[in-house]
């Protein structure tokens, strides 16, 4: 599984990489622009494996990212390109190992016509303004560029409803590096295909935030490990490809607690599997206690999502506490699951029985539902299990300010932005911009975890965090919560953590989304619980 840093710990795993393994910046910034050169080689280069003709522009800023620019433009001029460079400060102000090799760099002119190197600040100089580029390197910043703004903090959950969220001053880009991005863009628009190197420039390598303006990439050629700003915020869509450059930076130089990204083989490898002859109690017992039904409205819908996603995802046995009123319409959705009534005494034995538990979908919001909902979540039964806490038993909890006495030390609550809002009172706003920092403070500070879910869905449970990037928009219509909420308790139930079980749910759930997109334009939750056995016909058996 790959890890994906935020800009600190990357900057970290650059400090220990020259403390403990006693590289030199100038050796890792050799690297960088090198492979940097190979990826563009092996996406572009010509049938004699050159870059023969190309025109490239390259804008470099006066820390570290501009030196890999640096570097890079000698290496795009060994394979046949032709590179104008302009550095965005006079030589005496870059940092000493991008001065080093621009004076190689400048050796290059003695020899070459290939190459031509300007200094420039606010003005560039009329022959790039009219030169029209085949590709435009952006090499102004890279990690180095910080938001200064600092998230809230969760200690301030409580009663008070949500904060209204006002924007803090970010740092603005200076006049010189703005006018950079700008005119990056606009050779974009004449044309020329936009690679930045590290980050786009403009775009916090931790959160993704755009506080001014930011490089639109088509490609970032990131070095040596994944950053979360590239896959959160406005930082996805300013990324455009993402391409990892290896510079030598070893896995174990990563921080084990960053973030990883769920993909094929981490669900592969970790996927219950059923054992052929297994007798069905041996692969999970699933409680999914959902569904509400009264006169003026049923919510059984999603009760019937929860636990057909459930038994689809191979839980050997679901049970499904909900209304007896609606046991009929149960078992013709969904004849597998056995059903008990919504009595508290059955539920607390049945809790017992069974390996792991969800609570919540279209359970209802009346007083009586979330008095039914609290009185469920403080069963002794619930305490050590592993329990998966979506909709309205997260409306409850808001509701009823239960979230800093719940004893739950293995549960995962299963929010989209606007249920967190209600839950940690930070507005939806706020955790949109940061939303890696509030789910990290939020495991920080409860025994139980948290899956947030959107593009991309972010998990941090059992001391683990994971980035599920597997998500469709299409997913965001009604009733797929119930379905990703039964996928988790199903993998739960089967043996896998709670942790585990959520960031394969969340990825396999995605990629049901993208199948399902493929056949019909606007997918429904049954699309999506249709597709659930492609999607592990096709894990199961990769082409
Ligand atoms: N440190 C290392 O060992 C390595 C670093 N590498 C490269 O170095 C980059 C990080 O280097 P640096 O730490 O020098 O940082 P950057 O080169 O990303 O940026 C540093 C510059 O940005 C300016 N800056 C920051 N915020 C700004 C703002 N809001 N407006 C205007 N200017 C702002 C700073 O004044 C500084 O001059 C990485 O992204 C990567 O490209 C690579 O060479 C590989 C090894
Ligand atoms: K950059």
């Amino acid at each position: 599984m790959q890890s994906v840093l935020t800009a600190e710990e990357m900057r970290e795993a650059d400090y220990e990489s020259v403390i403990k393994l006693r590289v030199t910046e100038r050796q890792l910034m050799e690297l960088a622009g090198k492979e940097a050169c190979n990826i563009l080689l092996e996406k572009f280069a010509d049938a004699d494996g050159k870059l023969a003709g190309k025109r490239f522009l390259i804008v470099s800023g006066k820390g570290n990212n501009g030196g890999d620019g640096i570097v890079l433009a000698r290496h795009l001029i060994n394979a046949g390109a032709t590179v104008d460079l302009i550095h965005l400060c006079e030589e005496s102000q870059l940092k000493p190992d991008g001065a080093a090799t621009l004076k190689t760099l400048k050796q290059y002119l003695i020899h070459t016509d290939k190459i031509r190197v300007f200094e420039a600040d606010e003005f560039f100089p009329e022959v790039v303004l009219k030169t029209r580029y085949d590709f435009a390197v952006d090499a102004v910043l890279g990690t180095g560029y910080r938001s200064a703004k600092q998230p809230k903090s969760l200690t301030q959950t409580g009663v008070e409803p949500p904060q209204k969220f006002e924007a803090e001053p970010r740092p603005a880009l200076s006049e010189v590096i703005k006018n950079a991005v700008l005119f990056i863009n606009a050779k974009k628009k004449e044309g020329a295909y936009v690679v930045a190197l590290d980050m786009p420039t403009g775009t916090d390598g931790t959160s993704g935030a755009v506080p001014d303006v930011a490089v639109e990439a088509d490609l970032t050629i990131t070095l040596a490990f994944l950053k979360t700003g590239l896959f959160l915020g406005e930082g996805r869509r300013h990324a455009g490809e993402i391409a990892l450059a290896d510079i030598s930076i070893p896995d174990f130089l990563a921080k084990p607690s960053a973030c990883k990204l769920t993909d094929e083989n981490f669900v592969r490898r970790i996927l219950p599997e059923r054992a052929a002859g297994s007798a069905k109690h041996q692969n999970g017992k699933v409680l999914i206690v959902a569904g509400s039904q009264g006169a003026a409205q049923s919510m059984m819908g999603a009760a019937i999502m929860s636990v057909r996603a459930a038994l689809a995802s191979g839980a050997g046995y679901v049970c499904a506490a909900v209304p007896e009123s609606a046991f009929n319409l149960m078992h013709q959705a969904a004849p597998e699951a056995i059903l008990i009534s919504q009595d508290m005494t059955q539920i607390a034995e049945k809790i017992e029985w069974a390996d792991a538990v969800a609570v919540g979908c279209g359970l209802g919001r009346s007083p009586e539902q979330m008095n039914f909902a609290a009185k469920l979540l403080s069963l002794p039964a619930l305490q050590k299990k592993k329990t998966i806490i979506d909709a309205d038993a997260l409306f409850a909890i808001a509701e009823l300010s239960l979230l800093d006495s719940l004893q739950l030390s293995d549960a995962i609550l299963t929010p989209h932005v606007k249920e967190l809002e209600r839950l940690i009172r930070i507005s939806a706003q706020e955790i949109e911009s940061e939303r890696l920092f509030y789910v990290k403070e939020f495991a920080k500070r409860y025994a139980f975890g948290l899956l947030l879910k959107g593009s991309p869905t972010l998990i941090a449970a059992n001391e683990k965090l994971f980035l599920c990037n597997s998500g469709t928009a299409a997913l965001a219509t009604a009733g797929t919560g119930d379905v990703l909420s039964g996928l988790i308790v199903s993998f739960a139930a089967q043996g896998l953590s709670t942790a585990d079980a959520a960031a394969a749910a969340a990825y396999i759930h995605g990629l049901a989304g993208s199948f399902a997109g493929k056949s019909v334009n606007r997918i429904s939750a049954t699309d999506v619980i249709n597709s659930l056995v492609p999607v592990f016909n096709y894990l199961e058996n990769p082409a």
